[in-house]
C-alpha cells in the first residue's frame, strides 16, 4: 500500500523507515575486551564508594557537553588521563563522553542522532562511532560518564558506561526513571529545568524500587524487562529557572529534601547549565564555592559536574563552513588551561576535607 492510499491508517507521518543494527551486531563488531570490563567495573565500584562515602575523595564528572567529533574527544580523554592519574588521591575522575543531547525545542541531538552533523540521521553509524570512542577512552583507563536519553540506546553502549545521568529534562518521565532502575551503574538524576528539586527526589524513590517496562534485548527483539531498582542513584543540582542552587543554603534544602524521603543524603553539584547560567566563565566562580564548602568538611557533596573541553566556549555548525577543533557545538564549555586549574583547586578541597574529617588538620 503507498502512502498515498486513502485506505491508508498506519505511519502517516512517517516519511523513511531504515533498518537499525541491533545491538548483539554492534557489540560483536566492537566488542569489550575482559579488560576493559574489569575497568568499567571498577570504575562503578570506585563512583558508588565516593557515593557511599566509603571513599572520602571527590567525584568530578567532566568533559565536553557533547561529543561531535570523536577525535578531538579522545586528545581531550588523553590528557584528561594524565590529569586524572595525578589527582587521583584526592578526585575520582569520570568523563563526560556525552552522545544524547535533550533539546529545549529543537537543535542537533547529539552523535549518536545525527553523526554527520547535517540532520541526515545516520543512527547506524552514530552508535558505531559512539561505540568506537567510548571503547577507546575506557582503554585508556578513565572512566566514562553518559547521559541515557533514548529508552534503547543503552542496549548499545551501556556495557562501558561507569556513570550515567537522567537530565533535567527527562527526571520526570516515568521511561526514564525505569531506565535508571535497571541500569548497572550509578545514576546521576538532576533537578528539573524550571528548578525543581522535589521531581528530581521522587525520581530517585522510582528509580530505587524494580520496575517492569518494555524495551528490546541484545538480539533486538522486543522485551519486557523486569529491573532490580537502583540503590545508586542520586540528586544532582544544576540550578534552573529561579537561579543557581549550589550554594550552601540550597545544598542544605536538598539534603534536607533527601532525608525526608529516606534517601541517602548525597549530592553531586553541576558547575554548568543552569547554576552557570550557561556562561562558561562562571563554572570555576561556581566550582570555587563548591570548592569551599567541600574544604569545609561538607560531608553531602559527593560530587562536581564541569562541562570542559580543548578550546573554551562555544560554536555553531554553518553548513561547508569549518570547524573549530577541541570547541562545543553544544553549550559553552571551559577551555583545557582553565579546566586543569579548576580540577587542581577541587583536589584540594577535597584533600583538605578529608583532613578535616579525619581530625588530622
Ligand atoms: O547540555 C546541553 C543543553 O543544555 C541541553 O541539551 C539543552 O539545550 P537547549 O536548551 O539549547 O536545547
Ligand atoms: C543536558 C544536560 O544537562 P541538563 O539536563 O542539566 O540540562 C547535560 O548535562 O548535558
Amino acid at each position: 500500500m503507498s502512502s498515498q492510499d486513502p485506505l491508508r491508517v498506519a505511519d502517516q507521518r512517517i516519511d523513511k523507515v531504515v533498518p537499525l543494527v541491533t545491538p548483539a551486531l554492534l557489540h560483536h563488531e566492537l566488542p569489550l575486551s575482559p579488560e576493559m570490563a574489569e575497568r568499567v567495573l571498577a570504575g562503578r565500584r570506585a563512583v558508588a564508594q565516593v557515593l557511599d562515602g566509603q571513599d572520602d575523595r571527590l567525584l568530578v564528572v567532566v568533559g565536553p557537553c557533547s561529543v561531535h567529533d570523536p577525535e578531538a574527544a579522545l586528545d581531550y580523554a588523553r590528557r584528561l588521563s594524565e590529569v586524572a592519574a595525578r589527582v587521583a588521591d584526592d578526585l575520582l575522575v569520570v568523563m563526560r563522553v556525552y552522545f544524547e543531547k535533550p533539546r529545549s525545542t529543537v537543535g542537533w541531538k547529539g552523535l549518536i542522532n545525527d553523526p554527520d552533523l547535517d540532520g541526515s540521521g545516520n543512527v547506524n553509524e552514530g552508535l558505531r562511532r559512539a561505540r568506537r570512542l567510548l571503547l577507546q577512552v575506557v582503554d585508556l583507563g578513565l572512566p566514562v560518564a553518559c547521559e541515557f536519553l533514548d529508552p534503547i540506546t543503552p542496549q548499545y553502549i551501556a556495557d562501558t558506561v561507569a556513570w550515567g545521568a537522567i537530565g533535567a529534562r527527562t527526571v520526570e518521565s516515568q521511561v526514564h526513571r525505569q531506565l535508571a532502575s535497571g541500569l548497572s551503574m550509578p545514576v546521576g538524576m538532576k533537578n528539573r529545568p524550571d528548578g525543581s528539586v522535589a521531581v528530581a527526589v521522587d525520581a530517585l524513590r522510582a528509580a530505587a524500587v524494580p520496575h517492569v517496562f518494555t524495551g528490546i534485548d541484545m538480539s533486538g527483539t522486543p522485551a519486557i524487562q523486569h529491573t532490580r531498582g537502583n540503590a545508586d542513584c542520586h540528586l544532582v543540582l544544576r540550578g534552573g529557572a529561579t537561579g543557581p542552587n549550589y550554594a550552601e543554603t540550597d545544598v542544605r534544602a536538598a539534603l534536607r529534601l533527601l532525608a525526608q524521603a529516606g534517601l541517602p543524603e548525597r549530592v553531586v553539584i553541576d558547575a554548568s547549565h543552569g547554576n552557570s547560567g550557561k556562561d562558561h566563565e562562571r563554572q570555576p566562580v561556581v566550582a570555587e564555592a563548591v570548592a569551599a564548602q567541600v574544604a569545609g568538611g561538607r560531608r553531602g557533596i559527593v560530587g562536581v559536574m564541569l562541562e570542559s573541553f580543548l578550546a573554551p566556549g562555544r560554536q555553531d555548525v554553518v553548513p561547508c563552513a569549518p570547524l573549530v577543533y577541541g570547541q562545543s557545538i553544544t553549550d559553552a564549555c571551559m577551555g583545557w588551561e582553565q579546566t586543569v586549574a579548576v580540577l587542581e583547586g577541587l583536589a584540594s578541597a577535597a584533600a583538605r576535607r578529608a583532613a578535616v574529617l579525619s581530625g588530622s588538620h
